[in-house]
């Protein structure tokens, strides 16, 4: 202390600037170099172009950069909370998968995935979700895990190089709607030879830019640190994937798809112990994607074949984004996942309950305590503990009791006690049923080969004409695809495949004929770090873009279930004690939910919300008769109404008994009633009715004189009816107010929405704009027409959401159907039992949504080519698998071409290098949906010993 007020009072020596010598002569230059550069800027002509050629050049760049800006807007239906996007692994085998989704879960939730099985969701940001599922190493779930993946990461085994896989997948992807796809390199540390890394890096990258687009992400993971992928590049790699922009597909924007997440069995035991072959009842889970889920609307389960809905519930999402306006960012506690496939998450929500998962090593049986005979606390047992132990030490479980003593209890859930004796039911007769399933192994494995199944004998012929589905198609003996466009067709016919055992496992290796460019390519140091610093770039950008687009999404969190989200998080941080506060919130926030509907209170109530009323009332006297049972009811089911309210649940549904008086309604039947109104009919006398026309007019002639004021010629004065109106005037002042603030709240969204979409789309974009600014805002200028469609849809649709938000829940459904990011759960009868028995959790469950007029059945005219890696043109009538849509099935083919006079001349061959007509019978699609045609869905590249593939026949 002493010493610094000593120092406060030390005078300092100014600084004295040099006057010769180096630094005086820097100082110098420096200066002379501002004022040069002052004048250069003051110079008017600073900014023009001095060259004709440049000003063409910038011009021309600014013109194309402006085109490929334009483009005709998508109309994006979803709002309000956006379902998890879905992020597919794919790769050839081993290539280390499952590994990366479970270091990117690790790096986003801190929690290790024991098995990767099924989609498992995480909370990646404030706003946003990831879903990430494995893609399965056979065609059907490739050509399944193409049309729900919104990013692919293709893996690639660096040490190995490109492997057919990687580039059936993106044929597959190309064919159905071309999502966001980014590269992977693995399996870098088997490179011993630093320069030798680098050229492969290099030769990779290329090859990688030739398949998809010049400057297509690829990642390197360079090796494994104990067991896992470097955290450094892992969050990278986490960081990209989080910023980016998933464009909607159109074949997904129209169809409502479900990948299925969660998926039970739910056929009465009894059934399926009198015959195990029986058709099955199952429930699926998952968020709702694509577009709003009609009620009535028929399902596709790929593979399985086309249902109805048994029903379709709106459950609360397992995995709520943490609610952007208490917190700045997720922090690590409040992280979530649900993975209920890979056995993830403490908490599983049901229909009828409430599930706890207790992990086995918190569960202290205390029943070891007794039979050592003391317990560390002392004689005395708390009656918890008690009742526990009788529990434990129970041998008839409590319905069985309860049957015997012919007291019903629990009588208004008899399906528990139905459940519970069904259960035992079954465990009686466990070893019969296993008697059953043995001759099923043996059929299992015989059926191996073909995994595909149709359902074109259930559907109805029609003679309904088809749309030209537009496509190409086939593939090699194992395997056939479609061609997306015609470039990347020829850049792939190079491509050949060479089958061989590689580490004891047979790979079939892409090699390619052309030999990219090498020679181009540069593998100096330099260019690398150029990489690496364009990587930062992106990053940046990328980085700045996420900050927009979660400000973009803010708009949308206001969803109806997020508040309630977050409660429901609190309770499960809080545990078990805080139960009843949680059920508290729920029922508080279903009463809340109850606004005042003006379309039931002026045309009554729909037939579903009396029918539910009417359910309400019976469901209600029968819990007069035995209030106790609410305490017996399972936890989840009460939340679970006040929370759902959409399939039959009867709390939200509005009782319109409160605004009707039933003694005040007249009775039409009286004469003297119905003589009352008359005259308000075509029939009655209207000369009244003129009259008070008259009159009204009149009146209304003196209200519009607003104000008092004196006519001073005939020196009449007339006075205001505002203060006798000072009622009404408030009302109207309230609706004002209200409608002024509703103005103001789609300005706002649209002024968001301009400031979003005016930018530019891409950060290239973004920089580019500051270079040739003036010629992009003038431009920008000209697609007047572009902003203006955008500026009508979204006005559009903030217009038809103003109309929902003033529906009650029940009527909203029925309208618009259940919306994009609902957690569902679809109930389906009498599937396939093939279903169930061959049920993989890796093989993740695609449910789509039948359009109008796709369940008719009916002959189809497709275009068709032979895809070049299929060695054989194709026969007409052989059988052959078909993609289109959500649907997979297997058909005959007749090919044609189409002569110059219009015919269709048959082919019993497809051409070689052309297009051809292709009729089949199947189920039809709308035109312009993308073919793909399989010849054999045949795995045998996967399996380890030798077998004699297709594939190996023609090499
Ligand atoms: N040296 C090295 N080993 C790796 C790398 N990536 C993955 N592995 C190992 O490769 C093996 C296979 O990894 P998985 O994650 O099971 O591969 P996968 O693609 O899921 O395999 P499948 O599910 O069988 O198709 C594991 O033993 C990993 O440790 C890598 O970059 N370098």
């Amino acid at each position: 202390m002493a010493m610094d007020s000593g120092a406060d009072g030390q005078s300092h020596k100014a600084h004295r600037s040099r006057h010769s010598g180096a630094s005086a002569k820097k100082k110098t230059k420096a200066k002379n170099k501002d004022q040069n550069s002052d004048q250069k800027q003051q110079n008017p002509k600073a900014f023009a172009f001095r060259s004709n050629a440049k000003a063409k050049r910038l011009q021309s760049r600014a013109v194309e950069k402006e085109q490929r800006r334009l483009h005709l807007p998508v109309i994006d239906r979803s709002y309000g909370e956006l379902p998890p996007f879905v992020v597919v692994v794919q790769g050839p085998p081993q290539v280390g998968k499952s590994l990366l989704i479970k270091t990117l879960v690790k790096h986003y939730t801190k929690h290790n995935l024991p098995d990767v099985r099924g989609p498992i969701t995480i909370v990646s940001g404030k706003q946003r979700r990831l879903q990430f599922v494995e893609c399965p190493n056979d065609i059907n779930g490739m050509i399944d895990a193409a049309k729900f993946a919104d990013l692919a990461l293709l893996l690639i085994d660096g040490s190995y190089g490109f492997e057919m896989e990687t580039f059936e997948f993106l044929n597959i992807l190309q064919v159905h709607g071309f999502p966001k796809v980014m590269g992977v390199l693995t399996h870098l540390d088997k490179f011993k030879d630093v320069k030798k890394l680098k050229k492969t890096k290099q030769r990779l990258k290329h090859r990688f830019w030739t398949e998809i687009y010049d400057g297509a992400k690829l990642f390197y993971l360079s090796g494994l640190i104990h067991g896992k992928y470097p955290k450094r590049e892992v969050h990278n790699l986490a960081r990209f994937i989080s910023v980016m922009k998933f464009p909607p597909l159109s074949w997904r924007t129209s169809h409502p798809y479900i990948l299925v997440d969660r998926f039970e069995d739910v056929t009465p035991p009894e059934r399926v112990q009198m015959n195990s072959k029986c058709d099955r009842n199952v429930t699926l889970y998952g968020y709702l994607r694509g577009c709003n889920l009609k009620k009535g609307t028929k399902i596709h389960i790929a593979g399985v074949g086309d249902f109805s809905l048994a029903g379709v519930t709106g459950l609360s999402d397992p995995c709520p984004l943490p609610s952007a306006a208490k917190k700045k960012g997720p922090r690590d506690k409040e992280k979530l996942f649900y993975a209920p496939m890979s056995g993830l998450g403490d908490l599983l929500y049901d229909k009828d309950a409430v599930y706890i998962n207790i992990n086995d090593h918190f569960v202290q049986y205390s029943k070891v305590d007794e039979m050592g005979g003391t317990t560390n606390k002392g004689n005395k047992r708390d009656v918890g503990e008690a009742l526990v132990k009788s529990l434990q030490t129970i041998k008839n479980p409590i319905d069985e009791k309860l049957e015997k003593s012919k007291i019903s209890l629990f009588s208004q859930n008899p399906n528990s006690s139905l459940e519970a004796e069904d259960h035992n039911r079954d465990s009686d007769e466990a070893p019969k049923l296993i008697r059953d399933i043995e001759p099923l192994k043996q059929y299992q494995s015989n059926g191996e080969e073909d995994e595909s199944e149709f359902d074109l004998d259930s559907s109805e012929s029609s003679d309904q004409d088809e749309g030209v589905p537009e496509c190409a198609m086939l593939k090699s003996e194992g395997r056939n695809f479609e061609e997306g466009n015609a470039d990347a067709s020829e850049r792939l016919g190079r491509v050949k495949e060479q089958v061989e055992f590689h580490n004891g496992r047979k790979r079939r290796k892409a090699i390619f004929g052309d030999g990219v460019d090498h020679s181009n390519l540069k593998s100096t140091d330099e260019e690398n770090e150029g990489d690496e610093d364009d990587d930062d770039d992106d990053d940046d950008n990328d980085e700045g873009e996420n900050d927009r687009s979660n400000e973009d999404n803010e708009s949308c969190s206001g969803s109806e279930f997020s508040d309630g989200d977050e409660e429901d998080l609190k309770s499960e941080e809080d545990g078990m004690g805080n139960i009843s506060k949680w059920r508290a919130s729920l029922v508080e926030r279903a009463s809340k939910k109850q606004n005042i509907n003006l379309m039931q209170l002026v045309y009554g109530k729909s037939a579903s919300t009396s029918n539910t009323s009417a359910n309400e009332v019976k469901d209600d006297s029968e819990n007069e008769e035995s209030d106790e049972d609410e305490f017996f009811k399972p936890k989840g089911q009460r939340a679970k109404n006040s929370i759902e309210g959409l399939d039959g649940g009867n709390i939200n549904t509005e009782d319109c008994s409160k605004s009707t008086k039933f003694s005040e309604l007249k009775n039409w039947k009286e004469e003297e009633v119905y003589e009352s109104i008359r005259d308000r009919f075509v029939t009655g006398d209207w000369s009244k009715g003129a009259l008070r026309n008259q009159m009204l007019e009149a009146k209304t002639e003196e209200d519009d004189m607003d104000g008092d004021f004196e006519d001073l010629e005939t020196g009449e004065k007339h006075e205001s009816h505002q203060k006798d109106d000072s009622s009404n005037g408030g009302i109207q002042k309230e609706d004002d107010d209200a409608i002024e603030e509703r103005r103001l709240k789609k300005l706002a969204l649209r002024a968001k929405f301009d400031a979003h979409y005016d930018g530019s789309e891409s950060p290239e974009e973004e920089t580019d704009v500051q270079n040739g600014g003036k010629f992009h805002r003038s431009q920008a200028n000209d697609s007047g027409y572009y902003d203006k469609l955008k500026e009508e849809i979204e006005l559009q649709k903030q217009i038809n959401i103003a109309e929902l938000e003033d529906l009650d829940e029940t009527t909203r459904l029925e309208i618009e159907g259940f919306r994009t990011g609902m957690y569902l759960r679809l109930e389906v009868h009498d599937v396939p039992f093939e279903m169930i028995e061959y049920f993989d959790p890796c093989h993740p469950i695609l449910v789509g949504g039948i359009g109008l007029g796709e369940e008719n059945v009916g002959y189809m005219q497709t275009r068709l080519k032979r895809h070049r890696w299929h060695k054989k043109v194709l026969k007409t009538r052989d059988p052959i698998i078909v993609s289109i849509g959500w649907r997979r099935y297997q058909t005959t083919p007749v090919y044609a071409i189409e002569d110059q006079n219009g015919r269709h001349r048959m082919l019993k061959y497809t051409p070689e290098h052309m297009h051809c007509l292709a009729m089949f019978w199947g189920p039809l699609a709308p035109p312009k949906t993308g073919v793909l045609a399989v010849q054999n869905l045949s795995n045998n590249q996967l399996c380890m010993k030798p077998k004699k593939s297709p594939f190996e026949a023609l090499n």
